[in-house]
Order: C-alpha cells, then structure tokens, then sequence
C-alpha cells in the first residue's frame, strides 16, 4: 500500500453546480481500493473560485484579496468533499503542518489551500513532501500533459512521459503573459523535482487510472520524473 497525495482539479467538481455524481464515486472508488495507505486529497476551487475571482478583478481588486478569496472556494469544495468519506478529517486544515497531523487520525486527509501567491498544485506537492508521499495525481480536466494547451491548439500532441525539467520550461511558457491556466503551477513542479516525487497528470474522472498508478506505477495520461 502506497501513500499518495491528490491534486483534485477544482474544474472536474465544481462546475455550474457540485457534480455530486463524481464525487460519490470517486470517494467510494477510494474507500473500496485497497492499493491506497494513507492518502492526502488537496481540492481545487473550480468555478466557485474562478466567478467570484473574474468579477472581483473586473472592480480593481488586489491579487493577494483575490488569492485569499480562492482559498476559501478550495476550502469549501474540500469540506463538501469530506462528506463523502467515513475515515477522514472533519475540519479543514489550513496549513501543511496541521493536515500532517491529522494524517496520523485518518486515512484520507482533505484540505484546500493555505495562503496566497500559488495554487492547490503546490499545496498537493508540499503535502506530498510532508507525508514522505513519492506519488503526486494531478486529476485534471485533461488527460494529460501536450505539447501546448490542447484547449487552443488542435494539433498539440499528447506527451506520455517527460522529465521535471521539460515540464518545468513548458509551464513556465504558459505562465508568461498567459493567465493561470496552466497544467501544472511552476513551484510545484520545482518541489516535485528536489524530493523525486513522482507526477501523474490525468483525466480526474477516469477513475481506474487512479489505482493503476499505485499498482502499476502506470497512467493513460503523463507521467512527470
Ligand atoms: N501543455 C498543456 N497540456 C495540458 N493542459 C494545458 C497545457 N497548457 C495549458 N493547459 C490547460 O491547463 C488547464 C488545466 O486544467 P484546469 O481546467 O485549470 O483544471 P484544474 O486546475 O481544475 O485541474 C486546462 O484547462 C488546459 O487547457
Ligand atoms: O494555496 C492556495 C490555493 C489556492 N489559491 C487561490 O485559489 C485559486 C483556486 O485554486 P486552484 O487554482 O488550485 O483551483 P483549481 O484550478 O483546481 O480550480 C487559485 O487560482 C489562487 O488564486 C491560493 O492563493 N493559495
């Protein structure tokens, strides 16, 4: 049984409204697996987070009020998130250091984000390098890193494996001038790298990918080391 930690893509929960379907599948997909230790989910803020972020900008408001905003949409969709699971956190922790120990009480660890200036990638990758965890699934609503955005660019191609280094420099070129809609946030992929924690970008909703990493160390979408 491995650990691991879960980046859960906000957009594949939380869309015009909780897709409660998924969420009772994915969580019973988790209790029932018997591949997974302990296990660290980190929940993004989906389109809760990104209506009042985008109406908020559009009146002048600061990045750090907008971050802080964001933060408390992954805590929500997090502790909506906690209602599915029967071995895990009731509260939501808010730093690293709380959702590491909790971790020692509960199978399943749920949180959202902890502070300003990044996104729940980076509190999965920090989560990850706290638990001792060599496994970070990233579940997205893609399937897998491409050469480009495969949303604006039809002929962007599917990559299978790619180093840190390689997903680093392909980050950081969406990240110039681009917004944040990138794969993966830099900081993560550089704290992935300096503890070796291996990335698995997929599908979020393709839910035997999940149990296929832990057991086979192998996904449909990209693996990142
Ligand atoms: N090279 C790339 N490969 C895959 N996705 C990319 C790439 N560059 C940008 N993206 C975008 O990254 C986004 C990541 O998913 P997103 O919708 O932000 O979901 P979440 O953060 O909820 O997982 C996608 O919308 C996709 O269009
Ligand atoms: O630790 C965190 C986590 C999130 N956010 C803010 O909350 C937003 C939503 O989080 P995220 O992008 O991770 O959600 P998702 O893309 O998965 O919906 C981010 O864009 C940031 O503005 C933040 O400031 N710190």
């Amino acid at each position: 049984m491995k650990s691991v930690v879960i980046s859960l893509g906000g957009s594949i929960i939380s869309g015009d409204r909780l897709d409660i379907g998924f969420m009772k599948r994915f969580s019973n997909m988790m209790e029932q697996s018997r591949a997974f230790g302990k296990v660290g989910i980190v929940v993004g803020g989906g389109r809760l987070a990104r209506n009042y972020i985008s109406d908020l900008r559009e009146t002048g408001t600061n990045d750090i009020i907008l971050d802080e905003i964001g933060i408390n949409a992954t805590r929500m969709n997090a502790l909506a998130m906690t209602t599915f699971f029967k071995n895990c956190n009731l509260k939501i922790p808010t730093t690293i250091n709380d959702a590491a120990e909790l971790s020692s009480n509960y199978r399943f660890t749920i949180m959202g984000g902890t502070e300003a200036g990044h996104t729940t990638d980076t509190v999965a990758a920090l989560l990850a390098e706290r638990l001792g965890a060599k496994v970070l699934i990233n579940a997205t609503s893609v399937d897998g890193v491409y050469t480009d955005d495969p949303r604006t660019d039809k002929n962007a191609k599917k990559i299978g494996n790619m180093t840190y280094d390689e997903a680093i420099a392909l980050s950081l070129k969406k990240s110039i001038g681009a917004g944040p809609n990138v794969f993966m946030d830099l900081t993560s992929l550089h704290i992935a790298k300096r503890s070796g924690i291996r990335i698995f970008v997929i599908d979020g909703r393709k839910l035997e990918d999940y149990a296929s990493i832990v057991e086979h160390d192998t996904c449909t979408g990209t693996v990142i080391l």
